[in-house]
């Protein structure tokens, strides 16, 4: 059947945890459309790490059980990575309920996981093909849960500094406004791909030559990295924005009105409100703030959580593409 859970952001909306139960155990984890492991804090790793974290015990699930032989290790694009040992497990996200869902149980985490102590660790719903598991590659919780559901579709409903939803099986269209705007998602990269080739700011005319032109949707990424033309483009009609190296990024005065971003996503623009653009202060002044409009040098362009409060987007597994509307 469907599932829906509510996610909660972290402090400044640095991520957003939901509920998910593991072996009848419920903990807090991250929802990433951007990997394809699902792995958690649990009772294998030191008291030192495990400090302030929920922790999956494996011992305490009477339906865990073990993959003999088989590891993980995963490395994210900011650097950080978990690496550990597989089992399997039944999870249910919020009804949603899946048999033998490999959870990978973590015994090293890079030290921005150890920190963030709200996150007992991350459920990866992007592409199959990503998944690290070795020597059988696993499946993610919607590839096991696709031919159990309702419709073969899961949601992102983000929003800053309040819950939100991610729902697992249905569209729930009280969530968003008007149609949502599908465009096909190109699954080579087994990211939830597509094209991004124009950009607009503050309604004004729109630029159609992004290098590149491709994105994903991705709601374990905080910020929006975007091509180095959308990001200069921008910022240019922001009085103060400079790129400020000591703190890795652009940065402008906290009073600056930020415009709306329109950004396209497989044909249709998709606004990116300003005020969620600005994303948070440098310092305890609160004078200079910084964006969450950022550049990268890599492709594909990555829309992460700053894109999803201002858009509602439906994944849809059965046919490979993203539903988009404002909300
Ligand atoms: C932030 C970032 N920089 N670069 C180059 C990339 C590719 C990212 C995205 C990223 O790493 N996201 C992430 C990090 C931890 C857990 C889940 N997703």
């Amino acid at each position: 059947g469907a599932g829906s859970v509510a996610n909660t952001p972290e402090a400044g909306d640095v991520e957003y945890l939901a509920p998910v139960t593991i072996g009848g155990q419920t903990v807090n984890m991250d929802f990433d459309s951007g990997s394809s492991d699902l792995w958690v804090f649990n009772t294998q790793l030191s008291l030192n790490t495990l400090s302030g974290h929920m922790a999956y015990n494996p011992a305490q699930s009477s339906t865990f059980q073990l993959l003999p032989g088989s590891t993980f290790s995963i490395s994210y694009g900011d650097g950080s990575g978990a690496a550990g040992n597989v089992g399997t497990d039944t999870v249910n996200i919020g009804g949603a309920t899946v048999t033998g869902q490999a959870i990978e149980l973590a015994t090293d985490v890079s030290t921005s996981f150890v920190t963030d102590t709200q996150s007992t660790g991350l459920i990866g719903l992007a592409f199959s093909k990503l998944n690290t598991v070795k020597p059988v590659q696993q499946k993610t919780f919607f590839d096991n849960a696709l031919a159990t559901l309702p419709e073969p579709v899961f949601t992102a409903d983000l929003r800053h500094n309040a819950a939100g939803t991610y729902e697992f099986g249905a569209i729930d269209s009280t969530k968003f406004s008007g149609p949502l705007a599908w465009t096909p998602v190109n699954t080579t990269s087994g990211f939830w791909q597509f094209t991004s080739q124009a950009f607009a700011v503050g309604g004004g005319a729109p630029s159609t030559s992004v290098p590149g032109g491709q994105a994903i949707a991705d709601t374990g990424t905080t910020l929006m990295l975007a091509d180095q033309s959308v990001v200069d483009g921008y910022y240019s009609q922001v009085q103060g924005a400079v790129n400020n190296a000591t703190v890795g990024g652009v940065t402008f005065p906290c009073s600056a009105t930020l415009p709306d971003l329109q950004i396209d996503v497989g044909g249709t623009m998709a606004t990116v409100r300003g005020d969620d653009i600005n994303f948070a202060p440098v310092d305890q002044t609160g004078t200079t703030c910084f964006g969450g409009l950022q550049a990268t040098t890599v492709q594909p362009q990555i829309y992460g959580d700053i894109f999803f409060k201002s858009n509602f987007v439906a994944f849809n597994g059965g046919n490979n593409s993203l539903g988009v509307a404002p909300h």
